[in-house]
């Protein structure tokens, strides 16, 4: 069985009309949301497949993904079981949690003004997920460019486009626990100096809390547009983790960085580009896993 354009064409025809709508409704309420719907669907592609085993919450003998560190900051898992709830009232029982989850992160693109994402669909759900296989698949915040090329690289994914898959990194927010490593004790002279004494004051200790919720948003200038700013912001060096700044200097990267920053309409094309490879790598199609009925429960055997 195969991903396909018109899978819910007969089975649920309404499908992305619902998601659309509810995913514009949730944004006008919580705008966080198409941000962090854009990182869910990554990384839960990024790990085992796009089967929505990121959503699953862990329970007694299963640690989900949601436990790993590399997880750390995603946010908003709740919105989708809305958005399902929604599907399953015109649907019920047909739509897999995994096709809400990248329907929703293609809305989200859309709603911070990026590029229309033409997705397949008719994935299925996992059974389970294991705090283990983000461990061990997902980019550590620290990575070296070989890491992260490489980790693309097994997804499908060319430099080029792992640099603009990284221009995400366009739109929502850094914790402090995820910066700190850069400013104290010496700042990372990849870091603008002037930029750094901002990231100071944002997080203005080494040691973090991470139920204060310290943080500071990755594009101060347009934090809620997905657009190419990221390209010229890492190029200044406000780059937030060192593979944003890493990416102006390996001499693998650079040049993609500097025509992204140029071209707003070509940085939206090789995403777009990157989101399909992506979304199409290692579904569970045919009678593989199962339609979840609420995303973040396995249905009850
Ligand atoms: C592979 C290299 C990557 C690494 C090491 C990385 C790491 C991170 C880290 C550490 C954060 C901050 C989390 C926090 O402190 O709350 C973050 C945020 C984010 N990342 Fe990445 N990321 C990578 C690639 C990507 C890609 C390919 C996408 C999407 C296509 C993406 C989308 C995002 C988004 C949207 C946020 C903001 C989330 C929010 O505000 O809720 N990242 N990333």
């Amino acid at each position: 069985a195969e991903l396909s354009y018109n899978f819910y064409k007969t089975r649920c025809p309404q499908l992305e009309e619902i998601v659309k709508k509810k995913s514009l409704e949730l944004y006008n309420i919580h705008g966080n949301f198409a941000t962090s719907s854009i990182r869910n669907l990554f990384h839960d592609c990024g790990c085992s497949g796009c089967d929505a085993s990121i959503l699953l919450d862990s329970v007694p003998g299963m640690e989900s993904e949601k436990e790993s560190d590399n997880n750390f900051g995603q946010r908003n898992y709740k919105y989708f079981d809305v958005v399902k709830a929604e599907v399953e009232l015109a649907c019920p029982g047909t739509v897999s949690c995994a096709d809400v989850l990248m329907l929703a992160g293609r809305e989200g693109v859309i709603n911070l003004g990026g590029p229309y994402i033409p997705i397949k669909l008719g994935r299925r759900d996992a059974l389970f997920s294991r705090k283990e296989d983000a461990d061990r698949e997902l980019v550590k915040k620290d990575a070296d460019m070989d890491v992260v090329l490489e980790a693309f690289s097994r997804l499908g994914i060319d430099t080029e486009h792992a640099v603009a898959m990284l221009g995400a990194h366009t739109i929502g927010r850094t914790h402090c626990r995820n910066l700190v490593q850069r400013l104290y004790p010496a700042v990372d002279p990849a870091i603008n100096s002037e930029y750094a004494n901002y990231l100071k004051l944002r997080c203005p200790s080494s040691v973090t809390d991470d139920k204060m919720v310290e943080y500071s948003r990755n594009d101060r200038d347009t934090p809620m547009g997905f657009d190419n700013n990221y390209f010229n912001l890492i190029l200044q060096g406000k780059g937030h983790l060192k593979v944003d700044s890493d990416l102006t200097l390996d001499p693998r990267t650079k040049d993609y960085v500097t025509k992204f920053a140029q071209d707003n309409g070509y940085f939206y094309t090789k995403f777009g580009e990157a989101v399909k490879i992506l979304t199409e790598y290692k579904p569970l199609t045919g009678t593989e896993g199962e339609i979840r009925t609420v995303c973040r429960v396995a249905n009850p055997k």
